[in-house]
């Protein structure tokens, strides 16, 4: 589903020498596939993600998604516009804060990206509700962020990754502010549903207890991922 070859990265801060971060990752990852990555900390494994999600570039690499071409010799092949539409429709993010809205309930956060891009808000908060359904959070669909654990917040981050039903999800230490049990339970419930929906999840962690249950666990070392 995902093919990322060759991907390089070096940041110069003026006045410094330039630090090659990435020195040409290969990744494949297939449909409904939970990948984790370790690594120490500064190893590139937030810079990859960044890479894998289009928000930013590489100096060079290329990557293919689902037999497309997105990003040939370190360029998008697609224009800014048909780039946000294929980032908005084919994959899903999930950061470790997870940037709820805190002025609106679980399901309005869950529904607000698919509210925005139809204007339709009924048929999106009834999906959103359906999702969060899903994930046990049926009885909190009304809740504001700060009347959520943190677990519940990360659930509600996860349902809104999923709303428009992406190929790919991304997560940067999804359970980073989560006691264990609560991040037993969501690396359970993401292999659940990277079954369920065949949807490719990769994980950035710390945590190489839960890494370990994953499909797959890579591990960023020098610039490479093995
Ligand atoms: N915009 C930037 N300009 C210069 N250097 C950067 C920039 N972004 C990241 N870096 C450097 O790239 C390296 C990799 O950063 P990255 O965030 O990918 O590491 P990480 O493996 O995710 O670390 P952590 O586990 O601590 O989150 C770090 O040394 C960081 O300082």
């Amino acid at each position: 589903m995902l093919e990322a070859r060759s991907i390089v990265k070096t940041y110069t801060i003026p006045g410094q020498e330039t630090i090659t971060i990435l020195r040409g990752v290969n990744l494949n990852v297939a449909a409904g596939e939970m990948v984790t990555i370790v690594g120490a900390s500064g190893s590139g494994k937030t810079t990859l993600l960044n890479m894998l999600g289009t928000l930013d570039t590489p100096d060079s690499g290329d990557i293919m998604f689902n037999g497309m071409p997105i990003l040939s010799n370190g360029g998008f092949t697609l224009n800014p516009k048909a780039l946000a539409s294929f980032r908005n429709t084919k994959i899903g993010f999930v950061f470790q804060f997870h940037h709820l809205l805190s002025d609106f309930s679980a399901a309005e956060n869950v529904a607000m990206p698919e509210f925005i891009a139809t204007g339709k808000l009924k048929p999106a908060i009834e999906k959103a509700e359906e999702l969060l359904q899903s994930l046990g959070l049926g009885n909190r669909l009304s809740h504001l962020p700060s009347e959520l654990s943190g677990g519940e917040q990360q659930r509600v981050a996860i349902a809104r990754a999923l709303m428009n039903s992406p190929m790919m999800v991304l997560a940067d230490e999804p359970s980073g502010n989560l006691d264990s049990k609560n991040s037993r339970i969501l690396y359970d419930l993401i292999a659940k549903l990277s079954k369920e929906h065949k949807t490719s999840f990769i994980i950035v962690t710390h945590n190489e207890e839960y890494a370990a249950t994953a499909d797959r666990c890579l591990s960023m070392e020098d610039g490479i991922l093995h």
